[in-house]
């Protein structure tokens, strides 16, 4: 009898470890999913995104509410200063012609995204279609999907304001007051008119007034705006635009040198040419000395390769 009842005993213990056993593989299992996928960081991210606030915002948006959110890459943004500059922009007239209630996609709207990849990819497979392509290749059957994926989340995620990125900076305390030029920053953008690719690069000065900015904010300016449908001129204004409005000062020159791929490889084919354009506010306009010593720098040779 004893006997029986050891048997018994040593059978429910079996049975609990093998209980416990299994609820510890399940959860092991939707743990190690959860974070190969990717899903824990994005949801802690979308949590973050979600407790945005205009708290402590600065008055022209730097240094303010900051979020970490991945548009394209991670990076941090500021969605205040972002709106604070569409509507500056839009004030000066030129703001990129765009919906920003139908091209954000934060908080509420995160679902947006999803949403438009889904929509283009049916367009394009439209198109594919109508050019006669064979959707039922195994090369060719995704490709409306990764260009819709392209357009929302790789080239004009720009067009958004919540994309805008977090700008630092920092009191002048040693009172410099010459030129801080950031050169050959990489410009990839496309052209609206074609939708191809705009590839260059820009040079950003400015002489600082009470604070100077964390140095690669002005290439996230640049990236930023080039991730919009858009033509160089218009880009150079509103790189210069937004600097000057965060910087609080006029003194700001912008050059942009670029090829455009709907000059290179289509209609003229010309393969040798390239657009220049350039903004000079504030003192790069007015003094000649100033506006002569921008250009002189940026045409110098790169001190650590040349
Ligand atoms: N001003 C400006 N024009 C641009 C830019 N990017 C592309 N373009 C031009 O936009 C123009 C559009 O002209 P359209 O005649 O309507 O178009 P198209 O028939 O394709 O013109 P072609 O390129 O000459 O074949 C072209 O001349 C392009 O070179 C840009 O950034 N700025």
């Amino acid at each position: 009898m004893k006997k029986f009842h050891n048997v018994k005993k040593k059978r429910k213990s079996l049975k609990k470890n093998l209980l416990v056993l299994h609820i510890k593989f399940f959860f092991g299992m939707a743990f190690n999913k959860i974070f190969a996928s990717g899903s824990l960081p994005a949801l802690v991210k979308f949590r973050s995104r979600c407790a945005y606030s205009d708290e402590n915002d600065s008055s022209n948006g730097t240094n303010g509410s900051i979020q970490e959110v991945m548009p394209a890459s991670a990076f941090k943004v500021n969605p205040n200063l972002g709106y604070k500059v569409h509507h500056h922009l839009l004030q000066l007239g030129i703001e990129t012609p765009y919906d920003p209630l139908i091209t954000d996609s934060s908080n509420e709207n995160a679902a947006n995204n999803a949403r438009k990849i889904e929509q283009i990819t049916d367009k394009f497979k439209e198109i594919m279609e109508i050019l006669g392509l064979d959707l039922t290749n195994d090369s060719l059957e995704k490709t409306p999907r990764r260009v819709a994926k392209m357009y929302v989340e790789e080239v004009f995620w720009g067009l958004n304001p919540h994309n805008f990125p977090h700008i630092s900076t920092v009191k002048n305390s040693m009172k410099y007051d010459e030129m801080v030029i950031e050169r050959n920053i990489n410009v990839s953008s496309h052209c609206e008119h074609h939708f191809v690719h705009i590839d260059g690069i820009a040079h950003v000065g400015y002489i600082p007034k009470e604070r100077v900015i964390g140095l690669s904010k002005i290439n996230r300016v640049v990236r930023y705006f080039s991730k919009r449908p858009q033509i160089q001129e218009r880009l150079t204004e509103q790189i210069y635009a937004a600097l000057s409005y965060v910087l609080e000062t006029q003194d700001v020159a912008v050059t942009v040198i670029a090829q455009h791929f709907c000059v290179k490889c289509r209609g003229i084919e010309d393969v040798n040419c390239n657009t220049v354009t350039s903004k000079l506010g504030g003192i790069f306009q007015t003094d000649q000395k100033t506006r002569g010593e921008f250009i002189r720098l940026i045409q110098i040779p790169n001190a650590n390769c040349q």
